[in-house]
């Protein structure tokens, strides 16, 4: 009792406001009971509609703030351009991802692959002045497909390879003017050109273990593994990689045991967090263009005459080579000698086993210094886990057919090999009528080299661990360009980015369900006192 009545004070002197009221009305002639009780009731029932509508709004507005605060703005995207300046071809890559999800993997989308029409920039030597022209139309169309805003941002890198390698071996000076010549030109446009250089063997084989882990989302499935025991999971291990370009060719991959000791430095690399070993090798001279004219000077040399009968090319074709080309090249040089004649006619006898034969006197295996080695003395650990096979392994094997998962013996491509390589060439010309010469009158002798190349690594029990790849997951191609500028931009961070603790609709229930028990227990704290002040009066 003595409770209910002091409380009863307590809320009456709350109101004191409300009795200044009183005082007036009552002077207006109204008996102050009757006045007191009927504003009382106003209050009581307003009170509740006034309550009532500001929750109202204020869930709507709460709403509002919320959604427009997480409402999909549109994207705002970034753009980075690479040029693969390679020995055979340029092409210009453009890269687009999210500015909100950099460091995420997975994201970067490549938009487009300009062919620089005309040789390799190593090719520029003598005559620098038309690289502009060269490089002009596939900049013309950066500008056209990258927003005119965006340009100042978007970061321009030139990447070359072996092609330039062996130019800067026999003349630097010449290799200096192409770079500079490069850079001016693209230094001349809005972007932001960031440079142009030859990148390293070992660079080049690391970027594209880079792009193919990253495509195929290796990377970052661990992630989502809490138990490091599950590294061992093979959907979680990364791939190797096999670029074959026209004048190196690359190995790169995690070797199974990282404690032998090796005369090579392994690379280490930390990634989302995890820490990687990663073996990687470029053979220069070893691309596909350089490796034929590697055999075609020795076979030279073997069998000097003017006419090669050659295993590696179809009955029926036939080629004509200056010797000077032949031999005026750091990769054959030192098989140079004094002919008497100079061209040589090459004349195609279709044989795969006797090129094979051939392709094999490329790569001496007989002397080791270490534990394991692959050709020419050189270190490599025993091939492991699964391996992405691209660039020319996968134009040359594409066009053979032999790119599905149901060729999974070394066996199948041999017998396709040999039957290939036996049709005659003007069969073939009329058959594959679309295809560029260059590239068709090759096939046989590519097809037999990627296969000789992989059996000189190992792979001849392992055939079904190569994947032939060129575009991962739609995303973009396989090769050594996205890896680069993922690591020049930063973008792959070395610990995991942390995860907020909430998504965004959970973040938005929350709030809302929150705001809910706010604004009840309000209405229902001012129901209960509106109503026992109302009783007690
Ligand atoms: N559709 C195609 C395209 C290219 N090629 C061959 O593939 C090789 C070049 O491969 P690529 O990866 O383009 O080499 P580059 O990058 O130019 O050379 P490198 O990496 O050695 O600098 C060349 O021998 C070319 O004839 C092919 O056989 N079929
Ligand atoms: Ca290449």
């Amino acid at each position: 009792m003595k409770r209910d009545c002091s409380s009863g004070s307590q809320k009456r002197s709350a109101f004191g406001a409300g009795r200044i009221v009183l005082a007036s009305l009552a002077s207006h002639g109204f008996p102050s009971g009757y006045q007191d009780s009927r504003v009382k009731r106003f209050l009581s029932k307003n009170g509740l509609v006034i309550l009532g509508f500001t929750f109202i709004l204020s869930l709507i507005a709460l709403l509002a703030v919320g959604l427009t605060q997480n409402k999909n703005t549109p994207e705002n995207f970034k753009f980075g351009i690479v040029f693969d300046a390679g020995s055979s071809h340029t092409t210009m890559y453009i890269y687009k991802w999210s500015a909100e999800k950099v460091n995420d993997t997975g994201l970067v989308y490549e938009i487009e692959a300009c062919k620089v029409k005309g040789p390799g920039i190593s090719a520029f030597a003598s005559n620098v002045q038309d690289i502009p022209v060269y490089l002009s139309k596939c900049m013309g169309r950066a500008k056209e497909l990258i927003p005119k805003y965006k340009h100042h941002q978007t970061p321009v890198y030139l990447g070359a390879t072996a092609g330039m390698r062996l130019l800067r071996m026999e003349n630097e000076q010449s290799a200096k003017r192409i770079l500079a010549s490069v850079t001016s030109f693209l230094n001349s446009y809005p972007f932001n050109f960031r440079d142009a250089r030859i990148i390293s063997g070992s660079e080049e084989g690391a970027y594209g273990w880079i792009t193919i882990n990253y495509l195929l989302g290796k990377l970052q499935k661990k992630q989502n593994s809490e138990d490091p025991s599950s590294r061992k999971n093979e959907s979680q291990e990364t791939y190797g990689a096999l670029d074959l370009g026209g004048a190196s060719t690359q190995i790169t991959f995690v070797p199974k045991d990282t404690n032998i000791s090796s005369p090579i430095k392994f690379m280490q690399f930390r990634l989302y967090g995890w820490n990687y070993t990663v073996y990687t090798y470029s053979f220069l001279c070893y691309g596909q263009d350089q490796a034929l004219l590697l055999k075609l000077a020795k076979d030279t040399v073997e069998t000097p005459s003017g006419t090669l009968l050659d295993p590696c090319f179809h009955p029926g074709y036939e080629r004509m080579v200056d010797i000077s080309d032949l031999f005026n090249n750091v990769c054959t040089r030192e098989y140079k000698d004094l002919f008497p004649f100079d061209k040589l006619r090459i004349q195609g006898t279709g044989d795969f086993l006797q090129c094979q034969e051939r392709l094999h006197n490329l790569f001496p295996t007989t002397y080791c210094r270490y534990t394991s080695c692959t050709f020419n003395g050189v270190f490599m650990p025993p091939v492991h886990g699964e391996f992405g096979a691209f660039s020319a392994y996968y134009y040359t094997m594409k066009f053979l057919n032999l790119t599905s998962d149901k060729v999974t013996s070394e066996d199948m491509v041999i017998e396709k090999m040999k039957q290939y390589c036996s049709r005659p060439w003007k069969e073939v010309n009329t058959t594959y009528a679309d295809v560029k010469e260059k590239y068709l009158s090759e096939y046989c002798f590519s097809g037999t080299y990627v296969l000789t190349l992989l059996q000189v690594y190992n792979f001849t029990d392992y055939w079904k661990h190569i994947h032939f790849m060129h575009k991962i997951n739609d995303n973009a191609e396989a090769g050594w360009t996205l890896g680069y500028m993922l690591n020049l931009t930063n973008m792959i961070p070395a610990e995991l980015p942390q995860p907020k603790p909430f998504s965004r609709p959970t973040y938005i229930s929350l709030m809302v369900a929150f705001s809910l028990v706010l604004a009840i227990v309000f209405i229902l704290g001012s129901i209960i006192f509106h109503k026992s002040s109302y009783f007690q009066k």
